[in-house]
């Protein structure tokens, strides 16, 4: 299957998580970032998916599936352990509704990455499904080569890039946009030593605000 990869908005969508085992705490970790609104649906829950639900995060509706739960969801996410209830998940999705199963059968409108975040900075690794172990050990491997650090380093490029624009137009915005990514800017935010980045953009901006 030749995916289509695309980083999508979901804020305030409501998504339905059928299922309340292990893979569903690693569903609801990758989304708890956003604003979605989440709802696990399933007559019991992991611990780790409790302290989530106590803490507001989360909504649990305890109980079993049933076609009406999947009422204005967006996504919708088939996680029981229990082929017949995915299926059953699957029947009860309108069209116009984006299904995962994580038993990877019947209809699949998309899959999930694994996913390395550094604030706005994000790596995400797939194999399509043929080797979700592979994709966690490239993820870890990822992790490894860019640090926490490349959030304050994104952070730092996004701020400098918008002040570039304001400023300068033509050639010279190029110009000044390819010098930002200058290895010593890295070097520098890697070192803690975010002021020398900042009297760099300065200069670079030539006084201009
Ligand atoms: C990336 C990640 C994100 C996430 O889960 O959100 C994810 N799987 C992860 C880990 C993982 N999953 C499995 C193992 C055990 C080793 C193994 O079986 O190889 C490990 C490794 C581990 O945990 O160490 C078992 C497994 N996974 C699927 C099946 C069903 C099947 O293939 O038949 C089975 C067999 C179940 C069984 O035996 O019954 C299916 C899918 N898993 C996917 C995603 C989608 C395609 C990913 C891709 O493109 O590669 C897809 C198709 C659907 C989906 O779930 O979206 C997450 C990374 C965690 C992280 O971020 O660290
Ligand atoms: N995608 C992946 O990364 C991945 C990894 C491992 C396993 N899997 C697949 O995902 C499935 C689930 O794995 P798991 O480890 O989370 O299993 P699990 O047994 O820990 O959890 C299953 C959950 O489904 C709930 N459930 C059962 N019947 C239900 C119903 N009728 N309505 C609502 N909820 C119901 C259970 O209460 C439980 O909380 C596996 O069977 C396997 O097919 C996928």
């Amino acid at each position: 299957m030749n995916y289509f990869p695309l980083l999508m908005n979901i804020d305030y969508k409501k998504v339905v998580i059928v299922g309340g085992g292990h893979v569903a705490r690693q569903k609801v970790e990758a989304l708890l970032p956003t604003k979605a609104l989440l709802t696990v649906i399933s007559p019991a829950v992991t611990d780790q998916l409790q302290h989530y639900i106590n803490e507001g995060l989360v909504t649990w509706i305890e109980k079993t599936f049933e076609p009406s739960d999947l009422d204005d969801a967006a996504l919708i996410f088939a996680v029981t352990e229990k082929e017949e209830v995915n299926n059953a998940v699957e029947e009860a999705t309108q069209h116009w509704q984006l299904l995962s199963r994580a038993d990877a059968k019947g209809r699949v409108d998309f899959i999930n990455p694994a996913v390395v975040r550094r604030g706005d900075f994000i790596v995400t690794v797939s194999t399509s499904g043929a080797s979700p172990g592979l994709t966690r050990q490239v993820k870890s491997q990822v992790a490894e080569q860019y640090g926490e650090h490349y959030a304050q380093y994104v952070a730092f490029l996004k701020e400098a890039r918008q002040r570039i624009l304001k400023v300068f137009t033509g050639d010279e915005k190029k110009q000044r946009l390819a010098e930002l990514l200058n290895p010593r800017v890295l070097q520098w935010i890697e070192q803690g030593e975010k002021q020398k980045c900042d009297a760099w953009l300065e200069r670079c901006l030539g006084g201009k605000q």
